[in-house]
């Protein structure tokens, strides 16, 4: 008997049984055509024979394989390909380029060489306009593409592109740092913004200048529980030093505090940071690079949210800075520089770490924190409407709310959407936050974006989710992950319950869109341009391969 009839008479067998089938007999991937029959048995609904499970949109292929490949359900050869081919459709040459870059970085193309000759006509085409020579048309491209991957954390030397052409290349890489954070232009609104301090901002925003002219440096932590202004406070600092024609570099820990600021990156991204730094270690950039000398050069660093790194991140930017600016005994070398948070919103995360493991990770518990002069601010600049409640969240965050069994503090009822264990509660939850049933609500971005429902747990994010686009009008589309395990080769981890797992930072296996809906990005492709962890997007078109979504807040 072979494999297509034993599928046939298991299926018809319980068929005839009216029987759920519960688990399909499993199927290892080197066994070809059986194990693509049963990835589409797993996701086709509705097929009646094996013709059905072959033909996809009124196509009938020839194999399982072909009809799983264009379900989306494996991966194709072909797909960064067809990605880039789609994006052409609707995208600019120079998105293009970003796309380009972004696939080097995030996707791992094997052949990045014949990626590049096949699409780089589409993505010279803007500088084809101008400028008649093959040779310079090609360089343009690559400057690009390699200042896009800087951008990226990535130098384009570690690809296998064509090489780049020094008379093309203006400026060496430390110029090219240099320059680009003396060149980022000053809002003038946020040089306004000095005019506008309340008293806590002025002591502030005065010491910290004062410190900056004396050049003697100093360490400073801007304390304030969310809404105090800080941010206000950084676009003011930010942009009275770069108006001088100084030098100030803008960090945070999370990427979209870091695309708030001006010229702003994630601290791991610019000072390169490693990813587990141990206690006493330092940052990855040499004394001769573009990142230390434009350290040395800087007047003002500020580093937001420094209050959820681990305090050996910041220790490790201390040892490299007093490496570089060769003086070991000041902290930072004698830098001026301005960390920020706050303490009662979120902690370091250590992995499954105890409370005073965490504690221990926070910057107050560093050998920095006695040198580091507090700034204090108090005043809540958000939430001046409701001053009851911005009294309730600095009790919450102060710990003097009163609780109940330890560790529970009871909400106020009028910010409740009561639990009644009914089917229908998360609809009631969508409804008082959303109002799905009004069309022109659900297509308008500004009504959207200022809304979330937040969980704890990812598998309920997608329940949640779910329920979300089934109410949502419009053309839909669904993506498939498709998960293997590596070195399995007894294949112990079948893919249906790899598809099961919720991973953080992950998409779920079955990712439903419909066009407007809002979407959230899920990891650090380029802050520097707004795409980051927390970006939110409205989705603009999609294609089998690529999405078309557009920024809305960020
Ligand atoms: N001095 C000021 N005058 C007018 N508006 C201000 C002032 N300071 C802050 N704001 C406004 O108050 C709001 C909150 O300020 P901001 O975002 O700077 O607070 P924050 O401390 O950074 O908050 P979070 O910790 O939540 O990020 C913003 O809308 C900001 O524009």
């Amino acid at each position: 008997m072979s494999w297509l009839e034993e599928f046939y008479i298991r299926i018809s067998h319980l068929r005839d049984e009216r029987t759920q089938i519960g688990r399909i007999v499993s199927a290892h991937p080197a066994e070809g055509e059986r194990y693509y029959l049963r990835v589409l048995l797993n996701h086709v609904t509705g097929a009646t024979s094996f013709q059905d499970l072959r033909t996809v949109n009124g196509i009938v292929y020839s194999t399982f394989h072909e009809a799983a490949e264009r379900r989306g359900l494996i991966e194709s050869d072909n797909t960064i390909n067809e990605c880039l081919d789609e994006a052409k459709v609707f995208h600019m040459p120079s998105s293009l380029r970003r796309l380009f870059s972004t696939i080097l970085v995030f996707c791992e193309p094997s052949n990045v060489h014949g990626l590049w000759d096949r699409h780089m006509e589409a993505m010279t085409e803007d500088y084809r306009l101008t400028q008649m020579c093959p040779h310079a048309v090609e360089q343009m491209a690559l400057l690009d593409i390699k200042n896009m991957l800087e951008s990226m954390g990535k130098d384009i030397s570690s690809f296998p592109l064509p090489e780049i052409d020094k008379s093309y290349d203006a400026l060496d890489n430390e110029a090219r740092e240099i320059i680009k954070e003396s060149t980022i232009e000053v809002d003038p609104e946020h040089l306004g913004f000095s005019s506008f301090l309340n008293p806590e901002q002025r002591y502030a925003y005065d010491e910290i200048l004062a410190t900056i002219n004396s050049g003697q440096g100093g360490v400073f932590f801007v304390d304030g529980p969310g809404g105090t202004g800080k941010t206000y406070l950084y676009k003011a600092l930010l942009a009275k030093v770069r108006a001088e024609g100084k030098i100030a570099v803008a960090t945070a820990t999370s990427g979209v505090a870091a695309s708030i600021l001006p010229g702003g990156r994630t601290a791991h991204s610019r000072f390169k940071i490693p990813l587990n730094t141990e206690d006493g270690g330092v940052c990855s950039f040499t004394k001769q690079s573009g990142t230390a000398k434009l350290l040395m050069r800087a007047s003002l660093i500020i580093w937001d949210e420094a209050s959820m790194t681990k305090r050996q991140a910041v220790e490790a930017l201390d040892n490299s800075m007093r490496d570089i600016m060769a003086r070991p005994d000041l902290p930072f070398g004698g830098k001026t520089i301005v960390f920020g948070g706050d303490f009662r919103q979120v902690l370091p995360i250590v992995r499954k770490g105890t409370r005073s493991q965490i504690i221990d990770a926070t910057l107050r518990k560093s050998y920095l924190w006695e040198n580091m002069r507090q700034l204090r601010l108090v005043r809540n600049m958000r939430a001046q409407s409701d001053p009851w409640f911005v009294d309730y969240l600095l009790r919450v965050g102060n710990g003097t709310e009163d609780t109940m069994d330890a560790d529970y503090i009871r909400l106020p009822d009028e910010i409740c959407v009561p639990y009644t264990s009914d089917a229908t509660d998360i609809d009631k939850l969508i409804e008082s936050v959303f109002q799905m049933t009004l069309e022109e609500n659900l297509l308008d971005p500004n009504y959207m974006t200022p809304r979330a429902i937040l969980s704890t747990r990812n598998e309920y994010v997608d329940k949640i989710n779910m329920k979300m686009i089934e109410r949502f009008p419009g053309e839909e589309m669904i993506y498939y992950s498709f998960d293997h395990a590596e070195d399995d080769p007894h294949n112990y981890y079948p893919a249906e319950f790899l598809n099961s797992l919720t991973h953080n930072g992950l998409p779920p296996h079955i990712l439903k869109l419909r066009i407007n809906f809002p979407i959230i990005f899920l990891c650090n492709i380029d802050p520097a341009s707004g795409l980051c962890n927390g970006t939110r997007l409205i989705v603009r078109g999609f294609m089998r391969n690529a999405i078309d979504a557009e920024i809305v807040l960020g």
